[in-house]
């Protein structure tokens, strides 16, 4: 009798629509996953994190295996999205920040100087073994559905670590960056081992996507993007390299940059709501799939309309060469999660290959 090798839990969603339509092959109907699926609108979610601090939901593997399995099981979505952080692994590697309700992660003494950085160290798996065990357990509930791992690129971490919290216009970031280029440089590649390496313990683990998150790239031009953050996000990128895993590469308002960002290292590049699916093909050419890009705020709208777009947006998808169903950014917290439940059983219905 031949012997087989052991199946992974990658081997699993080898299939997959999502992992298919990752790597433009073809799909018996469209995938669809929401950005911020996990938590926000479910009073499920709610319901389990009531009195526990975010960063100590994200350091407890029952509790997140319990929230990222719930989207699932009530929206019927192709993928699970990992629930943690961008910010968790600063904090595991000492960062002194918190994530403060309403607000969001604050950083007690932000990074600006050579010592500041000198403070920040290298992650290794062992700062995070309660993500290895948060994604082994999932993986194994999952089955044949992907889960989906991630970490923020280094420009939008180092927005937070210079910043000291959430902020509209980047300027102390950004006057780091023009004013101090090496020091800049040395921060983000710094930050993008951190989170390379926080994708990889999630690759290694089972995770049978990546997405990194560069949600606020868009607030720089080209010319910035390719002197200053390009390289780093792909180096954060290329770390899971040999493991197989496609690779989906996100910013919020990133029209302008959607083929740089694809040449760091994407097979995937989100689209946000703001360009169409088929300009951010024209502009993507034939070796990307596109992930997108539905409004979240139509999520508001009366059905009727929502229910166009929606078919709109598979159409235009249909086109690409490889479409991935989602938000063009993340889903609203006032959002009624039967509305999620019903955009997912259009897409499928409507994307249903004969
Ligand atoms: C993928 C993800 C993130 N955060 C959370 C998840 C888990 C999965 C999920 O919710 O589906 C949980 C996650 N993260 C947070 C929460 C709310 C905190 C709570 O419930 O107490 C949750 C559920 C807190 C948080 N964390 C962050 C913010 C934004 C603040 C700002 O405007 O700058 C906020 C509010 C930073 C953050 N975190 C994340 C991003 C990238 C995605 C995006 O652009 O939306 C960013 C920018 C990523």
């Amino acid at each position: 009798m031949p012997t087989t090798a052991p199946t992974t839990p990658r081997d699993l969603t080898r299939d997959s629509d999502l992992v298919r339509a990752a790597r433009r092959q073809d799909v018996g109907r469209t995938p669809v996953w929401f950005m911020r699926q996990a938590g926000r609108s479910l009073p499920e979610y709610r319901a389990v994190r009531e009195g526990i601090p975010m960063l100590e939901s994200c350091m407890r593997p029952e509790l997140v295996t319990e929230i990222t399995l719930q989207p699932v099981r009530r929206h019927g979505v192709d993928a699970a999205i990992f629930f943690s952080d961008i910010v968790v692994p600063l904090k595991a590697v000492g960062v002194d920040l918190d994530i403060v309700p309403g607000v969001g992660p604050v950083v007690a003494a932000p990074v600006r100087t050579r010592a500041d950085l000198d403070r920040l160290p290298e992650l290794t798996p062992d700062h995070v073994p309660y993500i290895t065990d948060a994604v082994e357990q999932l993986t194994r509930e999952l089955g044949p559905t992907p889960l989906i791992g991630f970490a923020g690129a280094p420009f939008t971490l180092a927005s937070y670590l210079v910043e000291g919290g959430p902020s509209k216009n980047h300027e102390r970031t950004k006057a780091l960056m023009h004013g101090d280029p090496e020091l800049w440089a040395d921060l983000c590649a710094r930050l993008a081992q951190i989170s390379g390496a926080f994708l990889r313990v999630q690759a290694s683990a089972g995770a049978s996507a990546v997405q990194l998150f560069d949600s606020w790239v868009g607030a720089l031009s080209r010319a910035d993007y390719v002197a200053h953050v390009q390289r780093h996000s792909a180096a954060a990128l290329a770390a899971v390299d040999d493991l197989d895993v496609p690779r989906i590469h996100f910013g919020v308002g990133t029209g302008e940059l959607l083929d740089l960002m694809g040449e760091a290292g994407a097979d995937v590049v989100g689209v946000d709501f703001r360009v169409s699916l088929s300009d951010a093909t024209r502009r993507l050419g034939p070796s990307y799939a596109v992930q997108g890009n539905l409004d979240p705020a139509l999520l508001f709208a009366p059905w009727p309309a929502l229910e166009r777009r929606v078919r709109e947006i598979v159409e235009e998808g249909r086109q690409a060469p490889g479409h991935i169903f989602n938000l063009g950014h993340g889903v609203l917290p006032d959002v009624d999660p039967d509305v999620l439940t019903r955009v997912t059983a259009l897409v499928h219905e409507c994307s249903t290959r004969s």
